[in-house]
């Protein structure tokens, strides 16, 4: 079973929901499922938790991460898990623009205009390549799979009194609007893959789990429960868990069961 990790946060939710245990009274934000200190390469699963929008930010990919003494970049992909009905995820820009107009727009707070926001469904798909300028916006629970590093430049954070990282974030950033292929609504009920590399892999499993739609998985993998009863070694692994294995044979889905498989490309 993998260490948790539980992080407040002033967009963060009281109370997430009893499958996460009792968290206290604090805005719950996050919650990160971490790999053995040991495992420098496993992708970084996470819970988020919105009752309001996260910064408007952007991540280094490993090139600008590395120069920074970071080990790695970020791109990172949702799922959705549960949203309120005007839920969004504003996801890269809705015009083409240049650094200077870009930097006006985050210090006056009008690049909240700029932003893609799509509306965020239950079961959507989203993949967020670095470089990306984007916002998770409030009312939402999210599977957030990522590589396993935490360098975000802010670009505008709605008057909080936190750091913002122009410059970094203005170096980084993609200045087009943009559509990731792998974007999708996932079938619930059907087993697939969303991503294949460059740095990590990410199936949906369905019960029954056939080990043979993995068969490319090499190394750790990290398991994280979605829905019903998902045994690792006959171990029950519970919503709101997550656990690493290295043999896809150890793993089983009964009836009803969803799951996310996550593991290094
Ligand atoms: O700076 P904020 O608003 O707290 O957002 C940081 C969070 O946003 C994310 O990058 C998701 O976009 C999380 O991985 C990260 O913890």
């Amino acid at each position: 079973m993998l260490e948790r990790r539980i992080v407040e946060k002033p967009w963060g939710r009281r109370h997430p929901g009893k499958d996460f245990g009792d968290l206290g009274d604090g805005r719950i934000g996050e919650i990160w499922f971490l790999p053995p200190p040991d495992d420098t390469r496993s992708p970084l699963l996470k819970f988020l938790f919105t009752s309001e929008r996260l910064s408007i930010q952007v991540h280094p990919d490993d090139k600008v991460a590395r120069r920074t003494g970071a080990p790695c970049g970020k791109d990172e992909c949702w799922l959705v898990v549960t949203g309120d009905d005007d839920a969004r995820i504003g996801v890269g820009l809705n015009r083409n623009t240049d650094h200077e107009a870009l930097r006006a727009a985050a210090l006056d707070g009008s690049i909240m205009d700029m932003i893609d926001w799509r509306r965020a469904h239950v079961d959507d798909f989203i993949y967020n390549p670095a470089g990306t300028i984007h916002a998770i916006g409030a009312g939402l629970t999210i599977v957030e799979v990522q590589q396993n590093c935490d360098t975000t430049y802010r670009l505008y954070d709605y008057g909080r009194e936190r750091p913002l990282h122009l410059d970094e974030a203005l170096e980084v950033a993609h200045l087009s609007p943009t559509r990731d292929e792998r974007d999708c609504s996932i079938d619930p009920n059907a087993a697939s893959e969303l991503v294949r590399g460059p740095y990590f892999h990410l199936h949906h499993l369905v019960a029954p789990f056939d080990p043979a739609t993995v068969a490319n998985a090499k190394g750790m993998m990290t398991l994280l429960p979605l829905a019903g009863d998902c045994r690792v070694a006959e171990v029950s692994i519970l919503v709101g868990q997550a656990a690493q294995f290295d043999d896809p044979n150890l793993l089983d889905l009964r009836k009803g069961a969803r799951a996310l498989l996550a593991w290094a490309a």
